[in-house]
């Protein structure tokens, strides 16, 4: 029932109070909310996609599943409030007895006051208990069901390229999370409200007349037009926060991943002014949350059980009917406001909602939109086993042509090297290559292996991952779908005695990979739950190896898996001389065929051509 329209509200951001967080206006605007029907789909669309995901809990049993915690809820709930409402009751009883001096009936009350109490106490544990595992489990459903949709090929790279969405990873990792919890608190809240209402509306009324229900009606018809005038207020709002949330977050994860960096160079207070920028801007935001979700509270239950007492009603009872009477009434009227107050928190929950499910649907949305968009047709599969190029025109998502009519034909065993200035447009080719960018014009035929290019790429940037020196050496094939054999160790110890990390086969490393009598117990650690115990992080690999390490740990992933082409992206770059070329020769008697990008004049031996791209889509091709 909510959209959200993507206009910065110019009134706001002239105001004084946001001076402070203009510095991100670009990249914080306030959002909009419209009242439309592709809100209220949307909406749907996360509660549908919750209930009828079914990868994530394949194998559970059917009394555990979120529609029968759904059911046994709503049961749980209607029970409490049976539970609750003689639990209410009890001290108007509690009047009737003691003022009548009736001893024993006070002994029996006791008892069953005891007992309503402990039955309310579990009632009210189960009830945590089955909303909690809901919550967990809709947050699990959620969050693998985007996974799946956003760590796709050709789909995370672009999403994360375009930026059109803030904070992919934010959304993930926190909204889904905010999203359930909200989501639990609403269906809580309201999923027996309207049967509780009209149950004790017409007991108040039964007690204090028709002007008891009718002035709480009243009282909660104003509130609930405020809060529904709120919604889209603090829904925008909302949205803004989990923005800033991101931007702040990453903010830190940057400051982590350059703790180095800054500290050669002495960046401490810049970094400290830059996050407390950001924290202001969250600040703002969460303030704005909490004045928009002021809750309404009600002195209403006393005034209308006061103005009964005062108007005479009860002056035929005796003290203790009327003590009981005024408890009784009190007790029913109170709980019809709390009910309706729970309505009207409800409304403020919902607007939160409505934010998260805003932040999740767009994201859904953006990546629907790339995958229908994803075109690989112009890469075809080489009948000759070869990488061939045709006629390409590469140009970036701006629009500026980098190469033109560039046709050229990669044959088995003889290696290219690609050099020109920086930016003209070498990472670029590889873009092209594997249907990140597609050309403007031409196609490409790779050389296919299993339904996939039999082609390898190194990035520029070195790409480390969590597990072992074998799970850095496998990637992206996953260790866990690999038979451990004595011949696997050595083939992992032999790959890296040829890069050059010998060093690394010392037993605190060694350790990680497998020994020969290491096999059973490193297959059976390695399941699911105790894989953390036993490996490195990935930061943690980043702070133990060197660059130029590193880099050679990368190239061991060709020597693994030996594909008829390698792409080299600036690969040796940290390497000293010496160990570029042992690497570069043990590549080439693997028959590996290499095309790498590189400035350095030390490769030019080991290709036998150039090509040479300048700029304006210009380039030559020189034989070696
Ligand atoms: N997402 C993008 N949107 C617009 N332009 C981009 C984008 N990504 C890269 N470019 C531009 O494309 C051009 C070519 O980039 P590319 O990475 O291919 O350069 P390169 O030749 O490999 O450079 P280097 O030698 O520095 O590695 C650069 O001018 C770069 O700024």
């Amino acid at each position: 029932m909510l959209n959200f329209d993507n206009k910065p509200k110019n009134a706001l951001s002239n105001k004084k109070k946001v001076a402070y967080v203009s510095f991100i206006a670009g990249a914080l605007p306030n959002y909009q909310f419209k009242i439309n029907f592709k809100g209220l789909k949307n909406f749907k669309r996360v509660v549908s996609s919750t209930l009828t995901y079914g990868k994530a809990f394949m194998d559970e049993s059917w009394y555990y599943n979120i529609k029968t915690l759904c059911i046994l809820l709503f049961l749980g709930n209607v029970a409490y409030q049976f539970a609750a409402y003689f639990s209410g009751l009890l001290s108007s009883e509690f009047y009737l007895v003691l003022l009548s001096a009736d001893k024993s009936g006070y002994f029996k009350l006791l008892i069953k006051s005891v007992f309503i109490v402990l039955i309310c106490a579990f009632l009210l544990a189960l009830n945590n208990f089955l909303s909690g595992s809901i919550q967990a489990k809709a947050r699990t459903i959620l969050t693998m069901y985007t996974q799946e949709n956003y760590i796709k090929k050709n789909v995370l790279n672009t999403l994360n390229f375009q930026k059109k969405i803030d904070n992919p990873d934010q959304r993930i990792t926190q909204d889904i999370d905010k999203l359930s919890a909200s989501f639990m608190n609403v269906i809580t809240k309201t999923i027996i409200s309207p049967a509780v209402i009209i149950y004790y509306s017409i007991r108040t009324w039964l007690i204090t007349g028709y002007y008891g229900p009718l002035s709480i009606y009243l009282y909660f018809i104003i509130g609930s037009v405020f809060s529904i005038l709120l919604v889209p207020i603090v829904a925008s709002k909302i949205y803004n926060l989990e923005k800033a949330e991101g931007f702040f977050r990453n903010q830190h994860v940057k400051i982590r991943d350059s703790a180095e960096e800054i500290s050669f160079m002495g960046g401490e207070d810049n970094a400290n002014k830059e996050v407390n920028k950001y924290m202001k801007a969250l600040y703002f935001y969460q303030k704005t949350v909490v004045i928009f979700t002021f809750p309404i509270y009600s002195p209403l239950s006393y005034a209308i059980i006061g103005i009964a007492v005062f108007a005479g009603f009860y002056d035929d009872k005796n003290p203790s009917e009327q003590a009981n009477i005024i408890s009784k009434s009190s007790f029913m009227s109170m709980y019809l406001i709390f009910s309706f107050t729970q309505v009207l928190e409800t409304a403020s929950e919902f607007a939160k909602l409505v934010g998260y499910s805003v932040r999740i649907t767009q994201l859904w949305d953006e990546l629907e939109k790339i995958n229908l968009a994803v075109n690989t047709g112009y890469i075809k599969k080489s009948p000759d086993n070869i990488i061939e190029m045709n006629n390409l025109e590469i140009a970036t998502p701006a629009g500026t042509t980098l190469i033109s009519n560039l046709t050229l034909k990669i044959e088995t065993g003889q290696n290219l090297l690609i050099t020109g200035p920086n930016g003209c447009g070498k990472t670029s080719i590889i873009r092209a290559l594997v249907g990140i960018w597609k050309p403007t014009e031409g196609n490409v035929y790779l050389p296919f292996k299993n339904g996939v290019p039999d082609l390898y790429i190194l990035p520029q940037q070195n790409m480390l991952v969590n597990g072992s020196l074998a799970d850095q050496i496998t990637y992206p094939e996953r260790l866990s779908n690999i038979a451990m054999s004595n011949d696997f160790n050595n083939k992992m110890v032999k790959i890296i005695q040829t890069v050059g990390l010998s060093h690394l086969l010392k037993p605190e490393f060694f350790a990680k990979i497998v020994t020969d009598d290491q096999v059973y117990s490193y297959e059976t650690e390695y399941d699911d739950e105790s894989t953390f115990n036993v490996k490195y992080s990935f930061t943690t690999w980043q702070n133990i190896l060197s660059p130029g390490e590193q880099q050679k740990l990368s190239l061991a992933r060709i020597f693994y898996r030996a594909p008829r082409y390698a792409i080299l992206d600036e690969s040796t770059s940290s390497l000293d001389i010496k160990s570029e070329e042992t690497i570069y020769t043990e590549l080439i008697k693997m028959n590996v065929t290499l095309i790498s990008i590189s400035h350095r004049k030390s490769l030019e031996k080991f290709h036998r051509s150039i090509l040479n791209i300048e700029q304006h889509g210009r380039f030559s091709i020189d034989s070696n």
